[in-house]
């Protein structure tokens, strides 16, 4: 069994929420490229966006935007979500030949219009076709994430197509947390990540993570890299500031190692 020295998980934020305010005005506020600085000096390990197909939130312009204030930001790391055979691999294309910084992409088999991403990969299914775009996201120099449910049966495939980690999708955990069902997910989540671990991938979480819900799942699931929120964080930032909550959800990650 694989033990991951995890000493503690890096929190990214998901600005797609504060793009989603910006675009219902002409105005560019809430300021999305603001936004992360002020993350960044907060502590924020990291910035994630999901340029979807539809720019109903993240539009390209906020990824080389991004990409070039990182620039300033060489211990932080940049994450881009989205569906490979859709356009993130043309996005992910562009920022390294304006030689920007990418660290890594996370690909999520969402479908154009698709609400908000609910599922992950399938394998067998989609083994074939992932295979050849994960080694050229890799060849592109970015780690590569598969967005996956918390399937412990799933995992030695996901390593198969060449990840270096998954990314386990938390909604049914944080949908259970107010129910008898919430040890059973934690169950479910632990196996998934232990066996994530045991077939040589890193494992990162998220979708519906909050500060209720965030220190007792990493207290429960093994060798978390990193974690991605930005709806619940966005949310909690819009009462506490951006660096109170920064600060509070560094505070949740660090009690779950204490
Ligand atoms: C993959 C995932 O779970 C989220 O990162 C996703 O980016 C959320 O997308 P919306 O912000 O469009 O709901
Ligand atoms: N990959 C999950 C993510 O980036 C943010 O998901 P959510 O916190 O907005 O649900």
């Amino acid at each position: 069994m694989t033990t991951a020295s995890i000493s503690r998980t890096a929190l990214s934020v998901n600005l797609n929420k504060v793009a989603l305010v910006r675009n219902t005005r002409h105005l560019g506020i809430p300021s999305v490229t603001r936004a992360a600085s002020l993350c960044l000096q907060a502590g924020a390990h990291g910035i994630t966006v999901h340029p979807r197909p539809d720019e109903r939130h993240i539009r390209p312009h906020d990824v080389f935007d991004l990409a070039e204030l990182l620039k300033a930001w060489p211990d932080r790391e940049y994450n881009i979500e989205g569906n490979p055979f859709h356009n993130l691999m043309d996005v992910a294309r562009e920022v390294k030949a304006k030689g920007l910084p990418l660290h890594q992409l996370t690909f999520v088999p969402d479908s154009e219009g698709q609400f908000t991403s609910d599922h992950g990969w399938t394998f067998p299914q989609d083994a074939e076709r992932l295979q050849a775009v994960v080694a050229e996201a890799r060849a592109l120099g970015a780690r590569v994430s598969l967005f996956m449910d918390a399937d412990p049966a799933q995992m030695a495939a996901a390593k198969a197509v060449g990840a270096d980690r998954v990314e386990l999708y938390t909604e049914p955990y944080a949908a259970a947390w107010h129910t008898p069902e919430r040890a059973a997910q934690l169950e479910r989540f632990r196996a998934a990540a232990q066996a994530a671990l045991d077939a040589g991938l890193g494992v990162n979480a998220g979708h519906d993570l909050n500060r209720d819900n965030l220190t007792a799942f990493l207290r429960a699931v093994p060798g978390v890299s990193e974690v991605s929120i930005g709806h619940a964080l966005i949310a909690d930032a819009l009462e506490l500031g951006y660096a109170a909550t920064i600060a509070e959800y560094n505070r949740c990650i660090h009690e779950a190692f204490a």
